[in-house]
């Protein structure tokens, strides 16, 4: 724990963790306004002393109060407050009699703002004490703070297993008996595999008690939220490499705050963990160890395998600072430095005894959401699944990125196949099946659309304020990292694209060299090959296809790119006729190098290339090229369109650049 211990946490005094949006309003100010107004004006430096609690005047106490309630804003509905310690950091440590008064303070005060208040942690000093406490507000029924957690890791891990321990709190038999009730397809309960992306939830009250309670092994997940202050919704993705690109999907287009990288105690690092935590990193998205089935591993195979982990955590790839969480001390510190320091908390776990089970449940318990925005922009909303619901209609679920939705609203939902957005009012909004008024940004919730068929929708569509006036784009610039190709990336090349909720496969038009190779970065212009999208520049991207891959950012959306007449064949298939030529590698070595190159300038690389298998890879590759051939196909018939009906179908009713190389492939919407 030295490395713990050293770490500066960045909740000193009354300041917790990383600015978020405002949440409340006062005098009909927008809040950020409001936020900014504050801050300028609001002197804070009389409760910055380490005493302040000890004997408040009444106006350090309205300072007090305001202080903790603008963290609790941007923390969406908590705090970590630190008693004890001065704004500097300095001289800290209270003696019995200051200690007793200044939680007495703060107990006041937290009842006043209508919140709970946990003791979380004390500490001896050199002068006295300081202790952490979790002030949480009391939030109405329909209402709780949403954290996303996506589960990763080889196949076996015990990640099936440890969602089924923490959400129906029984120990596992080592045999399979949690994860049953895990599972949603026959052929998961046959095979003991998880195969599609799943949702479980893991309630939390005000104080930090579970509130799950299985009724006969089924969770009412209604009851659930009620009686919630946060929710965890694990997002359970599959560890077998043949459903990679649904794990991909998983972590893209369910927008988790954190990850939860699951390593088998005996197996250590094998199969899919490298590419699980190396897609978490280049998803920029924080994560955290479990280790499991600690029950069952000799102790000098599970000391390998942590040295192992270690030094992989610390390459240069990851870069991270790994501790392991011992005890509820260790909790506190890695949930508040979690993010800020780059500390990758590591705990071991057992689902069959319950070996440190409480300690990884107090750190979900602390964890705050990432998704920064704020519910006062106008209202963006992705789509990542689609359903139609008898006596309901059609129905999409994903997660509002930002603003707030509310029943009745009118949102501009596409784009379709030429691009195009449409208005669409919302019915219902289901919140983990409870019905609410409104979703706020960083939530996810499911819509009854009116008027829509079902099959005018698909995953990748946004719902989005009029206000934003949006523009659906065929071609975007981005900026791209390669992690892993076994030759080269050229011009004309094709992968599938996953940013967000979309999943398309797109080709490079051209790029800021001649050609790329593991390690390379360069700035790419993409087309999407079947329909244009709604993409935002800053969003994270992963480019891959079979063994390569490549992350990076949008940078530049373009929703007026014109449609190339020339569709050009992909490059593979032009790099394998023109290799039979050329001196430059022959036919052979290029496959071979396809199949076994290693190659990878980075840790990073090495991180999200060495967990996959060519063979096993297979599966996944398979659709992939399907889709690949299938674009192409499609590509050719409509250049054909293209020549019987130009600039016939406008882009977002704009017919200076109207981008006419798509049939519509749905029906119109009503109107
Ligand atoms: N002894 C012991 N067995 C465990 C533990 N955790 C899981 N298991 C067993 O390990 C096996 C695999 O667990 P799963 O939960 O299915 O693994 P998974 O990571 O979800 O696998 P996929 O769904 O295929 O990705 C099951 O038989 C579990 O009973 C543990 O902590 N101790």
């Amino acid at each position: 724990m030295n490395n713990m211990q050293s770490a500066t946490p960045n909740n000193v005094g009354v300041g917790i963790k990383s600015a978020r949006s405002n949440i409340f309003t006062v005098d009909g100010l927008p809040t950020q306004q409001m936020q900014q107004h504050q801050q300028l004006t609001i002197d804070y430096s009389s409760i910055r002393g380490k005493d302040v609690l000890v004997q408040p005047t009444d106006e350090q106490r309205q300072l007090l109060k305001r202080r903790i309630l603008d963290r609790i804003a941007d923390s969406c509905g908590e705090t970590i407050y630190e008693i004890g310690v001065g704004e500097d950091g300095r001289d800290s440590g209270l003696n019995a009699e200051e200690f007793e008064a200044s939680v007495q303070t703060l107990r006041q005060l937290a009842a006043e703002m209508d919140a709970d208040l946990v003791n979380l942690r004390e500490r001896a000093v050199e002068k006295g004490k300081t202790a952490q406490f979790l002030i949480r507000k009391h939030i109405d029924t329909t209402d709780f703070m949403e954290i996303r957690v996506a589960v990763v890791g080889n196949v076996d891990a015990g990640k099936s297993t440890l969602l089924g321990v923490l959400t129906h709190g029984e120990l596992d038999n080592g045999r399979g008996h949690a994860r049953q009730r895990l599972f949603r397809h026959k052929h998961e309960i046959e095979s003991g595999r998880t195969s599609s992306v799943g949702n479980d939830i893991l309630g939390f009250d005000g104080v930090g008690n579970v509130v799950n309670k299985p009724d006969h092994g089924h969770l009412d997940w209604v009851k659930i939220c009620e009686k919630s202050a946060k929710v965890i919704t694990f997002i359970d993705l599959a560890g077998h490499e043949r459903y990679l690109k649904t794990t991909v999907f998983g972590m893209t287009g369910h927008a988790p705050d954190f990850g939860m990288l699951m390593i088998g105690a005996n197996a250590g690092i094998i199969g899919m963990t490298k590419e699980h935590l190396g897609l978490a990193l280049a998803l920029a998205v924080p994560v955290f160890v479990v280790v499991t089935k600690i029950d069952m591993c000799p102790p000098n195979v599970l000391q390998d395998n942590m040295k192992l982990l270690f030094k992989m955590l610390k390459s240069q790839g990851c870069r991270k600072v790994p501790v392991v969480v011992r005890s509820q001390d260790d909790v506190v510190l890695s949930a508040t430095n979690f993010v800020s320091e780059r500390l990758c908390p590591i705990f071991q776990v057992s689902n069959v005894n319950g070996d440190n089970l409480e300690l990884l449940k107090m750190f979900l318990n602390l964890l705050s959401t990432r998704m920064a925005g704020s519910e006062n922009l106008p209202a963006e909303f992705q789509i990542d699944d689609v359903y139609s619901v008898p006596g309901v209609g059609t129905v999409v679920s994903g997660t509002c990125l930002q603003g707030t939705i509310k029943l009745n609203d009118v949102l501009m939902l596409g784009p379709n196949a030429v691009g195009n957005f449409v208005p669409i009012t919302i019915k219902s909004i289901h919140r983990k099946r409870m019905n609410v008024e409104r979703v706020r940004c960083g939530q996810t919730a499911s819509f009854a659309l009116k008027k829509i068929k079902r099959t005018y929708l698909r995953k990748g569509m946004v719902m989005v304020s009029p206000e934003l006036k949006p523009q659906a784009c065929w071609e975007f610039e981005g900026e791209i990292l390669v992690l892993h190709h076994p030759t080269t990336i050229s011009a004309r090349y094709q992968a599938m694209v996953h940013c967000g909720s979309i999943r398309q496969t797109a080709s490079i038009v051209r790029m800021s060299c001649d050609c790329l190779r593991t390690g390379d970065k360069a700035r790419v212009k993409f087309r999407f090959i079947k329909q244009p999208e709604y993409i935002r520049a800053g969003q994270r991207l992963v480019f891959r296809e079979g063994r390569t891959k490549a992350v990076g950012n949008i940078l530049q959306p373009m929703p007026h790119a014109a449609a190339s007449p020339y569709r050009p064949k992909p490059a593979k298939m032009q790099s394998r006729a023109h290799n039979g030529n050329n001196g430059s590698g022959s036919n052979s070595s290029n496959n071979q190098q396809r199949h076994h190159g290693q190659g990878s300038s980075s840790a990073a690389s090495q991180a999200a290339a060495g967990g996959s298998s060519k063979d096993a890879a297979g599966e996944d590759q398979k659709p992939q090229n399907g889709e690949r051939r299938e674009g192409s196909r499609r590509g050719g018939k409509r250049k054909r369109n293209n020549r019987v009906q130009p600039a016939a179908m406008p882009l977002n009713g704009n017919s200076s650049s109207a981008h006419v190389d798509a049939t519509p492939m749905v029906e119109p919407p009503p109107n």
